[in-house]
């Protein structure tokens, strides 16, 4: 289990985490979210050993990772800076990290095949496609049969094929009753893949919680009526102490309405209706809803934007992450 303890991280002037808590369950994905620069790939940094936190602590069952002897046999990690030599063949890269944490060389064959990078395991690595390099990755995180996986963005670049395999490997992992801790800009992709969600926006704690309760708290669901005669539908509704918002397109929504009820007393008054349907907000409405005040601007973002306009930002910052400006972001200073 990975465990955090009031766990900070300050580079110079920015509080990059700040007294972060929170387990990460066993046997099931959860999924860690947050805005560009919200702190989640320094939180994992640290859960590795390779960034040293300013305060707190982090453990993996119950120790730091360098007390860990062969820490693959605890943990296996895919972070985002690839760590293969460009020289080394697939094969050659795994038995080298393989020799180094006592896991013997038929297990290397082995993490190959669960890959599927069998036919390509004698190839140098500089010639690996970007679902290829994920997928080493993958199998050096996978080599010490580790019963706590860690991925940071591990479907960015993908293609639909990868991104699916990757879901399904996640879940057959969990499902094998592993810790799988995954970090994502992909609201979408969380929706399907995580069932439980730690989210967090400049460095803190927002939500820990189940995926279907994170989206129950966090979203508006509302029934939608749109018709041809408004002003009958708003009497009608009016007299049943209803008051709707006005929703797209000249619709009315019924925030929290009971889609049944409202069919009934619309017929029961003759009130030809063109659309009845349940609104749910999505997941990602709902991340831009709670994050919306947590968003981090980098340069030359207007700092005196409003509530909405950091929604979009937001939106923004999941779509495409490789538009962040990497100068925006400083250096280490300790
Ligand atoms: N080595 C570093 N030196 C200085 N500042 C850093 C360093 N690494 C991260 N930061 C800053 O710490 C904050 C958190 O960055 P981090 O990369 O952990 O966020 P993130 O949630 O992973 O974001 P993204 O999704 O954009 O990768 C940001 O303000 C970032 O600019």
């Amino acid at each position: 289990m990975i465990e955090l303890h009031d766990l900070t991280k300050r580079y110079g002037k920015t509080l990059a985490v700040d007294r972060l808590s929170f387990r990460v369950p066993q046997g099931v994905v959860t999924g860690f979210l947050g805005p560009n620069g919200a702190g989640k790939s320094t939180t994992m940094r640290m859960i590795l050993d390779l960034d040293r936190p300013t305060a707190g602590r982090v453990t993996i069952d119950g120790r730091r990772y360098g007390q860990l002897s062969e820490p693959l046999k605890y943990i296996g990690a895919l972070l985002e800076a690839k760590a293969v030599h460009p020289g080394r063949t697939a094969r050659d890269h795994l038995l080298w990290l393989a020799q180094s944490n006592r896991i013997p060389t038929a297990r290397v064959d082995e993490v190959l095949s669960l890959v599927g990078l069998t036919s390509v395991a004698r190839k140098r690595a500089r010639g690996f496609s970007l679902g290829m390099g994920q997928r080493l990755g993958i199998a050096s995180a996978l080599l010490g049969d580790p019963e706590i996986v860690m991925f940071d963005e591990p479907v960015n670049g993908l293609d639909p094929e990868g991104i699916l395999w990757i879901r399904n490997l996640m879940k057959r992992l969990a499902g094998e009753g592993r810790t799988v801790f995954v970090s994502s800009h992909l609201m979408s992709e969380m929706a399907v893949t995580a069932d439980h969600l730690v989210v967090i926006g400049k460095g803190r704690l927002l939500a820990d919680m189940p995926m279907a309760e994170f989206i129950r708290h966090n979203s508006r669901s509302a029934v939608r009526l749109r018709t041809p005669h408004p002003e009958r539908l708003l009497d009608v509704l009016a007299g049943g102490g209803i008051r709707p918002e006005p929703g797209p397109g000249g619709s009315y929504e019924v925030v929290d309405g009971d889609l049944a009820e409202l069919g009934e007393l619309a017929a029961a008054h003759g009130v030809v209706l063109h659309e009845l349907s349940p609104q749910q907000a999505s997941l990602e409405e709902a991340f831009m809803q709670m994050t919306a005040d947590s968003v981090e601007y980098h340069a030359g973002a207007n700092e005196g934007r409003d509530a909405a306009d950091a929604g979009g930002a937001w939106g923004t910052g999941w779509q495409d992450r490789t538009a962040r400006q990497p100068a925006a972001r400083g250096t280490e200073e300790n």
